[in-house]
């Protein structure tokens, strides 16, 4: 059985992009731009991840995508928010919220603790962490967690995770124990995320299939479909 969606509840969750600087810029995209056409495509929460920028770099990246946001949102007539996620830079985000602009944070098991998170952006953003133990699970239910990100499901180039796949068997498994909204990722493409339908997920993560697409809007659509079974 899956956990409640809790704060999730108010937003699309099927499909979630992460970004990649490197991967928009290799098919001569920014990432704001093939955000925005991943929205046309469905995609309905965002992470802005780059490991490579310094902080003010990745402060300007996250502004241009909350715009990119706001704006695929007017034009194509979304009523339904569409939070944007900063991974791992917990100073960035600070530095956002203090500015008043509406950002969430995911962090993994290797970076700043969910507890510290939270002390330094409050309770109102989302807080995401990535979890693939047991361990992982019940600490992020002690804590003001809101979603946890559990993979790789698939073989992935995207990220050097040091683990094996745990494949769609693996993740209805760590679901079912996580007791907190779970995200399937890691090698997430149309031709597998049906194998992801009924297990639990409370959406799919992707990263390369849409960053790299030539088509972004197109990606997510069908990456979407083949999900949920839908045709929209
Ligand atoms: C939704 C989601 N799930 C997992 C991850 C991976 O986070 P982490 O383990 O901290 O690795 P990096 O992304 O920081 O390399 C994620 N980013 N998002
Ligand atoms: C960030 C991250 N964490 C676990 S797998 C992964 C990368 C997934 O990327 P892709 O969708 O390109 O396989
Ligand atoms: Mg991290």
């Amino acid at each position: 059985m899956s956990a409640p969606l809790g704060r999730l509840s108010e937003y699309s969750t099927d499909l979630y992009l992460v970004t990649d600087t490197a991967m928009a810029e290799s098919v001569g995209r920014t990432v704001a731009d093939t955000v925005a056409q991943a929205i046309a495509g469905g995609v309905g929460i965002v992470q802005v991840r780059d490991k490579h920028i310094d902080d003010a770099g990745f402060e300007k990246l996250t502004v241009s995508v909350l715009d990119a946001v706001q704006q695929a949102r007017e034009e194509h007539g979304i009523q339904t928010e569409i939070p944007v996620f900063v991974n791992d830079r917990v100073d960035v985000a600070a530095r956002l919220l203090e500015q008043g602009r509406k950002v969430h944070v995911h962090v993994g098991q290797g970076d700043m603790s969910a507890d510290d998170v939270r002390q330094r952006i409050g309770a109102e953003p989302l807080l995401g962490v990535s979890a693939q133990e047991p361990e992982h699970f019940e600490r992020a239910r002690s804590q003001e967690v809101d979603l946890l990100g559990i993979g790789p499901v698939y073989a992935t180039q995207t990220k050097e995770t040091g683990r094996s796949a745990i494949g769609p068997d693996g993740f209805r498994k760590r679901a079912e124990m996580a007791g907190l909204p779970a995200f399937a990722i890691g090698g997430i493409k149309d031709h597998n995320a049906a194998a992801l339908r009924g297990t639990g997920a409370a959406g799919i993560c992707v990263v390369s299939a849409i960053m790299t697409a030539p088509d972004p809007a197109a990606a997510a659509r069908s990456i979407l479909q083949a999900y949920t079974g839908e045709n929209s």
